[in-house]
């Protein structure tokens, strides 16, 4: 694990990727899609799968969609006889605080409805870039539905000659990524050749929505100032990272790419910083926490805009904690405003990076394998975020 600091190459940006109009990557050969070797791509069934966490769709699935949660070795560390029992325990002692939560948003989860929208997108864009090739995008979610067995069953009567792993994750961890695509190794037994995107925490496409979700927000609210642009990410456990997870590098690299992306605009009354939310447990998690980082900014008499720089889509994190208890500790500090930028869900800037990374992914020479995609021991080209 130790391994993760040393390595590895970036994903080229190209800064005029987003002039207007927009230009792809690639190439084409009138309406054929051809790879960098001028090979012709086509004829072949592709399944592209999203990986993400689920959620529970109502108040009954809360428990067992926590069980799940902490019944995953990713999560908590210990041998299955005593992992699963404390599962059950924490989950029953969370279900009521946790369905408080999920009331907030009509009882359920959006993550899966928000999901299936980045999949149709994505569909769509790969069935215009791919016209020669049969592409299906599929969605398997670690902890509900559609769990990874069923989505690995469904993918297996699909028959594809390619799966494409692709982790709604940009910047990759243990706890999630590298737990899903384990998840899904143990779980698939169809057809095809099985090729891993690991992560991607300065995709352009990435940071480009990013970006546009933050200026909009700020100029639809009267573009106020002075301000501190707050990148909240999910936290993790301080050991998490110490046993080497490139977590925390890869979001604090995000970061950068999109304050990078900002410069223009950049207004001399701003300021930026990172920090960490949604803290389970009594261990020590990785900080500054948002809260802190909230108080602090009050403290300076700036007001906040946060960015949810770790999701993809709303779901709890977002639509309860950054929008309901972090907003009243804001109100309760007086700061001088408060202001959230929507998560990137299916800007088509995003979409189109996942696109690119697919396209890559099935034109790549090396298949790793699928639990180890992210280190760089096997410098297999897919890890695009463990650069110092
Ligand atoms: C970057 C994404 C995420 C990381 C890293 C991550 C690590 C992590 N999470 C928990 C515990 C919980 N997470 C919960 C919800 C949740 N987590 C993520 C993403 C990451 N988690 C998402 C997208 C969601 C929301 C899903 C939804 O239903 O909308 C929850 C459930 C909610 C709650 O009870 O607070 C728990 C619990 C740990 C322990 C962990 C790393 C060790
Ligand atoms: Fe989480
Ligand atoms: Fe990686």
């Amino acid at each position: 694990m130790g391994l993760w600091s040393l390595h590895l190459q970036s994903r080229p940006r190209d800064p005029a990727r987003y002039a207007d109009p927009p230009c792809r990557t690639g190439s084409e050969e009138g309406h054929r899609p051809v790879n960098a070797a001028g090979q012709v791509l086509g004829g072949r069934k592709i399944a592209v799968v999203l990986l993400n966490l689920g959620g529970p769709n109502g108040p009954d699935a809360v428990k067992p969609f926590l069980f799940n949660l902490f019944n995953d070795p990713a999560i908590i560390d210990l041998p299955g006889i005593l992992r699963t029992p404390l599962a059950r325990l924490i989950a029953a002692r969370r279900e009521e605080m946790a369905k408080a939560n999920y009331a907030i948003m009509g009882g359920g989860s959006p993550l899966l409805p928000e999901t299936e929208k980045q999949s149709a997108v994505l569909q769509a864009e790969l069935g215009a870039r791919l016209a020669k090739d049969q592409v299906r995008c599929f969605i398997a979610m670690r902890y509900w539905h559609p769990l990874t067995e069923e989505t690995a069953a469904a993918v297996a009567t699909f028959g594809p000659d390619e799966v494409v792993l692709l982790p709604l994750y940009p910047q990759y961890s243990t706890t999630t990524t590298a737990s899903s695509i384990k998840a899904w190794a143990k779980a698939y037994k169809g057809s095809g050749t099985v090729r891993t995107v690991c992560c991607y925490p300065d995709e352009p496409g990435l940071v480009e929505a990013h970006a546009r979700s933050i200026l909009k927000t700020h100029k639809a609210m009267g573009s106020p100032g002075p301000l501190r642009l707050l990148f909240s990410a999910h936290g993790l456990p301080q050991k998490v990272i110490d046993a080497g997870d490139p977590y925390q590098r890869q979001v604090e690299r995000t970061c950068a790419a999109v304050v990078e992306r900002l410069g223009a605009t950049w207004a001399s009354d701003w300021d930026w910083r990172v920090c960490y939310q949604s803290r389970v447990g009594p261990l020590k998690w990785i900080g500054p926490s948002t809260v802190e980082a909230i108080q602090a900014a009050g403290a300076e008499g700036r007001g906040v805009l946060i960015s949810p720089i770790a999701f993809v889509s709303e779901h709890v994190e977002t639509l309860v904690e950054l929008d309901h208890e972090y907003a009243d500790l804001a109100r309760s500090l007086a700061l001088p405003f408060y202001l959230r930028a929507p998560a990137i869900g299916a800007d088509l800037a995003f979409i189109e990076g996942l696109a690119d990374l697919t396209i890559e992914a099935l034109e790549s020479e090396t298949v790793a394998s699928p639990a180890t995609a992210c280190d760089p021991a096997l410098k297999n080209g897919l890890c695009r975020g463990s650069a110092a």
